[in-house]
């Protein structure tokens, strides 16, 4: 009778300790960019900071030829980064978002953010900002911007022009992409 007891709460703690494993992992957030000379990749290095100051939430930093549906499917969050080509969203990043699953909408509700590098200032970056934000609209995401309101519609950096030429991505821009992470993870540890 005791041995049966002893073995039964054996089970009992063996259950519940692969319901804690299994059955609480923690929320992801997906940050997915295009980058070719590593200034967008940059930013969203300082975005996954920001997330991981958070702590209660995991993220997944991988540029988007290398995102599987599922990863996007899983995520609580998406958040997406382009380089400004020509005025618009690098062609890419277009198609990135033209491969999302759509039928059903099953990145509906999900949290959706951007972030941006543009050569200038206004010749391209709230519109690369505004243009992804309309095709996550367009799949059900939820739109977040960042936490100040220098980067409302999301972050951005200017890389190429007077004082930001031809050097790494300067601080005040990470500042605002390190942001934008803080303000999603705490969102998502919160949903
Ligand atoms: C083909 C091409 C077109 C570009 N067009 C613009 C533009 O219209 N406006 C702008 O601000 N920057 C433009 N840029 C500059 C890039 O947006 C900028 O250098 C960006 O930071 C590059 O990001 P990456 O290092 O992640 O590739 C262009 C760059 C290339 C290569």
């Amino acid at each position: 009778m005791k041995i049966s007891i002893q073995v039964s709460l054996f089970f009992i703690v063996l259950l519940s300790s692969i319901e804690l494993t299994f059955g609480q992992s923690s929320p992801t957030i997906l940050i997915a960019y295009y980058s070719e000379t590593g200034k967008t990749q940059s930013m969203a290095e300082a975005v996954a900071n920001g997330v991981n100051e958070i702590g209660e939430v995991d993220f997944i930093l991988k540029p988007i030829s290398e995102v599987k549906t599922e990863e996007l499917l899983n995520a609580s969050a998406i958040i997406l980064g382009s380089p400004v080509y020509n005025g618009n969203v690098a062609p890419q990043m277009q198609e990135f978002i033209n491969s999302w699953p759509f039928e059903g909408r099953p990145l509906t509700d999900k949290i959706g953010a951007v972030f941006v590098t543009g050569g200038g200032f206004s010749i391209g970056e709230e519109a690369v900002l505004m243009s992804m934000i309309r095709s996550m609209m367009i799949h059900g995401l939820i739109i977040v911007g960042g936490d100040s309101v220098e980067s409302a519609f999301g972050a951005s950096a200017i890389t190429g022009e007077g004082d930001f030429a031809e050097k790494e991505v300067q601080e005040i821009f990470l500042k605002k992409a390190e942001g934008l992470g803080r303000r999603i993870g705490v969102i998502v540890a919160n949903k």
